[in-house]
């Protein structure tokens, strides 16, 4: 796996952009009208106040309790960066926040509570349960976080659930099945080394122990080295119920002919000595984070035997809780849990475990670039496992409803089932697909406009990624001075930077230009001024010499102008096929709509040629196409002259006998609406369109901003499609990420 470096400029943008923070609150129901007003607050809001108050389950049907979730922490155990206090850890709670929502779409609030004291902690939490359909404690340290998480357990009718503790020895007991499956041995006949013995060390040993590792086979270890049998400093209860009968004093000496190695300690806590000294085949998991106790190379150069997995994402196994409180929480929720009991957790444990002992199907191979199989690089899923939202939470339920802690037991587990696939958003894989294909073609990009602050960034960050090279056609001192200004001075010595004047090739591209221009009235005079003067025709004439993979341009000058100078150097025009396509993601959905760019007023027979690239378009986002033709009318009705081509175009692409669902004319309600397509069952749709090809460029051009503007849709495009060359042309008004966008669009040569 290529290792994507993150700055520390990156990583602050990201907290920064476009608002501060991970999240922010949306309202799910209308709130325009008087009417509205007087339901959702008074007097309408009496009603399930009053009913509430005589049967409290009702909160679950009249509130968003159900699926709500506290992040709480008071920061004394930020990650393994130490006690950074209750703000220092709001970065990390918003991120466990965010991950609730996009792994599991449970609605989640951070919430970090200013006290170390344990009695001020478990009151503040237990007078909120009201609120919450479930309490997800974080990043407490250990002892404290035994005591509140006890307590509140007794206290609460709701599930708590300590995530350092339980979240991380779920994950790490699927990872460890799997890893000995792999190393063949057995869990009762290993011996394992447990590295921290906080919130997660004990969590994991007992956990371990459960499934059957032997007490006198483990031995547990803290900043004190190891904790043996008569040992008093630094004890408390915890720690002394896995004390061992051992000689032991250290960790090197521990870990001497060990089978395991469970880290959950900090950085850089376990040597190449130690690794080397390990049993054959031994498993480490170096879960500390956000850096290993060792890192998977560090382990490989002194053992090639050795299995390792790391709590990051940027090596192979990631065994990390991200995997497990999304799913615990999403089947306790919606079973209306009282609690998340230990059969919930070894139900979630055994079904991590499958899952990647199965086939890996192409959509995941997709997103992650390469090939999956069960073996020491995939012990365990990986996050963005499109099937871990219906596989993980029925266990869950399943479990949570055999042992008695359901309040509403679900009855259609195969219903259920659907109801989750249903609950992700599919667009959100499809850009982690571009972006894993992107990595994996390794394609070097031009950037035509390395005079425009957010080209360079989308530049540096498409070479940071891990996507390919980028090549920034500019001037030196003015690249570096940019950079510089937007604090990103490291990245200057990253970027190749292109120019007429350093370039070897100006003759070559003079050349060429003038027998494509000369019977154009263009004189070398002229040409000489476009190849050396114009970064568009220039950076068009370096990808036309096979001197860069891809091309983006357009951020800094209106698209017409850009397409006549690229023009000039490839044949992209109407005449020559090419079509532009925009993408809308909005709510779930992807629709593309074409042409965006190209044709000003296309007909019959361009509007079929715009299907066919935009279907094209669609197949490389991984769609199925499904093209409306559209228009003000649905099948000749109100009969108009202007909607004729619209009506015609279907019977052209009959005749080229395209492969794919095409209709029309229609309106783009009976497009895109199930329910309105109803009406016409003759209609050769079967579902609602996700190609929408519009009449002529304005109406493209004020359907996709006014979906921008007023829905706030994600706009990428216009895709430049039907050309050979992989050219994406952006808007002046594109972000850094818009343009990174069309990089990855580029790269992955879509259109
Ligand atoms: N991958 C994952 O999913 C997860 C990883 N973690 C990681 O585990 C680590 C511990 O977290 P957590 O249990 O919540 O924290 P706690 O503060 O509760 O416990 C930390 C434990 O680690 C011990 N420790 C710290 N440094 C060392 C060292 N150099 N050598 C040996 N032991 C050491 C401490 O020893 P002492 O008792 O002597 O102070 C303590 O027992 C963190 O790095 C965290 O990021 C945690 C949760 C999930
Ligand atoms: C992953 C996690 O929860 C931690 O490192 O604390
Ligand atoms: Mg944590």
């Amino acid at each position: 796996m290529t290792k994507q470096k993150i700055s520390r400029e990156d990583a602050l943008a990201f907290h920064l952009e476009p608002t501060p923070g991970k999240w922010e609150v949306q309202a799910t129901v209308p709130m325009t009208t008087q009417r509205d007003l007087s339901l959702a607050y008074s007097p309408g809001v009496a009603v399930p106040c009053e009913d509430i108050a005589a049967n409290p389950e009702l909160a679950y049907d009249y509130t968003n309790k159900g699926n709500l979730v506290a992040v709480i922490s008071n920061g004394t155990a930020v990650l393994g960066l130490g006690n950074l206090g209750a703000l220092g850890s709001k970065p990390v709670m918003e991120g466990k926040a965010v991950l609730f929502k996009r792994f599991a779409d449970v609605n989640s609030i951070d919430l970090e509570l200013d006290t170390e004291d344990p009695d001020e902690f478990i009151n503040a939490v237990r007078l909120m349960g009201p609120t919450f359909g479930g309490i997800n404690l974080e990043d407490i340290k250990a002892p404290e976080c035994f005591i509140i998480e006890q307590t509140l357990k007794e206290q609460m009718d709701i599930p708590v659930f300590h995530d350092d503790q339980h979240g991380t020895a779920v994950i790490c007991a699927a990872g460890l099945l799997n890893a000995l499956q792999i190393s063949g041995k057995k869990i009762e006949d290993v011996k394992i080394v447990v590295n921290g013995a906080g919130a997660a060390g004990i969590a994991c040993i007992e956990l371990i122990k459960v499934m059957g590792a032997k007490h006198d086979n483990c031995i547990l270890c803290d900043t004190k080295g190891v904790i043996y049998q008569g040992r008093t400093e630094g004890m408390n209860q915890w720690k002394s119920a896995h004390a061992a009968n051992t000689p032991a004093r250290t960790l090197a000496e521990a870990m001497d002919g060990a089978d395991v190695f469970l880290g959950v300690s900090a950085k850089g806590a376990v040597t190449q000595e130690m690794v080397a000294s390990m049993g054959k085949n031994a498993v480490i998991f170096a879960m500390a984070n956000p850096d290993p106790e060792i890192t998977p190379e560090e382990a490989h150069a002194v053992r090639e035997d050795v299995i390792v997995a790391t709590g990051r994402s940027d090596y192979p196994n990631q065994v990390n809780n991200v995997l497990g409180f999304p799913y615990l929480f999403r089947g306790a929720l919606d079973i209306h849990a009282r609690a998340i009991n230990d059969e919930m957790k070894i139900a979630c444990a055994e079904a991590l475990a499958k899952l990647a002992r199965e086939d890996v199907p192409d959509e995941v191979a997709m997103a992650y670039g390469k090939k999956l199989s069960f073996g020491r690089d995939y012990i365990i899923p990986t996050p963005f496992d499109p099937r871990l939202i219906y596989v993980i939470p029925p266990a869950v339920a399943k479990a949570g409803m055999d042992t008695g802690v359901a309040r509403r037991p679900i009855i259609d587990m195969d219903a259920y089932e659907a109801s989750l696939k249903s609950r992700m958003d599919p667009t959100a894989s499809i850009l982690r697909s571009l972006n894993a294909r992107a990595r994996q073609n390794q394609a070097t990009m031009i950037f035509a406009e390395g005079d425009d602050p957010r080209v360079l960034r989308a530049a540096v960050q498409y070479q940071r990624s891990g996507m390919g090279r980028a090549l920034v056609v500019g001037r030196e001192d003015d690249v570096k001075t940019k950079l510089t200004a937007e604090g990103m001075a490291d990245a200057v010595g990253e970027l190749e930077i292109v120019n007429a004047a350093n370039s070897p090739h100006l003759a070559e591209y003079k050349a060429f230009l003038y027998k494509r221009l000369q019977r154009q009235g263009f004189d070398r005079h002229d040409v000489h001024r476009l190849a050396a003067r114009d970064r568009h025709v220039f950076a068009a004439l370096m990808l036309a010499h096979g001197h860069g993979e891809g091309l983006i341009t357009g951020a800094t000058r209106k698209s017409a102008h850009v397409m006549q100078r690229i023009n000039m150097v490839f044949d992209a025009s109407a005449e020559a096929g090419a079509v532009g396509v925009t993408a809308l993601l909005h709510k779930g959905r992807i629709v593309l709509v074409g042409d965006t760019l190209v044709h000003e007023w296309p007909d019959e027979q361009d509007l079929a040629t715009i299907a066919e690239r935009s279907a094209d378009v669609a197949r490389h986002l991984g769609l199925e196409p499904r093209v409306a033709f559209v228009s003000f009318s649905t099948f000749g009705y109100p009969r108009s002259e202007r909607a004729e081509k619209m009506h015609k175009a279907p019977s052209v692409l009959e005749a080229r006998g395209a492969d794919f669902e095409y209709e029309g004319e229609m309106t783009v309600d009976v497009a895109l609406n199930a329910q309105a397509q109803k009406s016409y069952p003759f209609s050769r749709l079967t579902g609602p369109a996700n190609i929408l090809v519009v009449p002529a460029r304005h109406s493209a051009s004020i359907s996709t901003k006014l979906m921008q503007e007023m829905a706030g849709a994600t706009v990428i495009g216009p895709i430049l499609a039907g050309i050979d060359e992989s050219i994406q042309i952006c808007s002046t008004v594109s972000t850094v990420n818009d343009i990174l966008n069309m990089a990855v669009l580029a790269a992955c040569k879509v259109g």
